[in-house]
């Protein structure tokens, strides 16, 4: 089965690097890509062969669509009329809604969209997908298979993409921006940085790692560091004068309302 990315920058890469880890053939791959050089990178990491939208389409049996959400209504109707009815088309652009690209491609045409994220690159992605209108089951397994090889994959309704987009989608970054917080906080106070990443980085990792081979609820890990009068209680105090918590919940609703205007072909 022949599998064409249209568009591998950050997400289509991660994807492509993923299908080749998992033992992909090279010569079952297709990628397109605007520009030149980022053409023949791709084909020197991983000798995969870089052709045309069309072109990609037509040698396909499924097309996986990861242009940024602005750029996929020029997209699909660049490729529409190299679309089959028997071929699948899998879209991991956020807030595009399948009914948007079905309406942009031959009638029947089946189209599942996949919110992934980007710890794909080291196989520790989770990834949602949801059946369009067109889609029977073959079509949802071949989707998740796609994307079971660079991690988890759950299927949920589509009317939940936009809050899964919110939490998983662009939920690595929050990550990363407590990370830095962390980080910044030990140099503040005297910790050479190496030493301050190192110690940092190895704590996140091992308390994902404790919560999903424990299944025990945050706050009862939570409870479990939080020694009476000790030094976790001074620190949680403080985030919760700062209304930390109220501030996650309204920035996942503006990456859920985000999501949701751009399905609306806001820019
Ligand atoms: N990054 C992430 O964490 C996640 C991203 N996504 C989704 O994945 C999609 C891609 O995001 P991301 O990888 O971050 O973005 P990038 O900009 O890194 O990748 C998009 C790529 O598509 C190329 N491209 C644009 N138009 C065309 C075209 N007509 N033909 C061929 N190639 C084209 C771009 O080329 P050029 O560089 O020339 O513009 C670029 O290399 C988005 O829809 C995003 O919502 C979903 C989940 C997570
Ligand atoms: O920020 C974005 O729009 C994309 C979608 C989810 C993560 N990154």
């Amino acid at each position: 089965m022949t599998v064409a990315i249209l568009g591998a920058g950050v997400m289509g890469e991660a994807l492509l690097s993923g299908l080749v880890r998992a033992g992909k053939r090279v010569d079952e791959l297709l990628v397109t890509e605007r520009r030149p050089e980022r053409a023949r990178e791709l084909t020197d990491r991983y000798g995969v062969e870089v052709v045309d939208n069309a072109t990609a389409v037509k040698r396909a049996d499924t097309v996986v669509v990861v242009v940024k959400p602005q750029d996929m209504g020029v997209l699909l109707d660049e490729v529409a009329n190299s679309v089959r009815p028997d071929h699948l088309v899998v879209s991991l652009a956020a807030g595009i809604t399948t009914g948007f690209i079905e309406s942009r491609l031959p009638e029947g045409v089946a189209v599942v969209r996949v919110m992934p994220n980007t710890p794909a690159l080291v196989d520790e992605g989770m990834a949602a997908i949801s059946p369009g209108s067109h889609c029977d089951d073959s079509h949802l397994r071949v989707a998740e298979d796609l994307l079971r090889s660079t991690g988890k994959v759950q299927r949920v309704p589509e009317k939940q993409m936009d809050v899964v987009t919110a939490i998983s989608g662009s939920g690595p970054a929050y990550v990363f921006y407590v990370v830095e917080a962390m980080i910044e906080a030990g140099v503040h106070m005297g910790l050479p940085r190496a030493t301050a990443t190192e110690f940092v980085v190895q704590t996140l990792v091992g308390s994902a790692k404790l919560l999903r081979e424990t299944g025990e609820h945050p706050t009862v890990l939570r409870e479990g560091v939080t020694s009476p009068g000790g030094t976790t209680a001074a620190a949680i105090r403080l985030l919760e004068e700062g209304r930390v918590r109220a501030d996650f919940l309204a920035a996942i609703e503006a990456a859920r309302d985000r999501s949701r205007a751009l399905s609306s072909g806001q820019v």
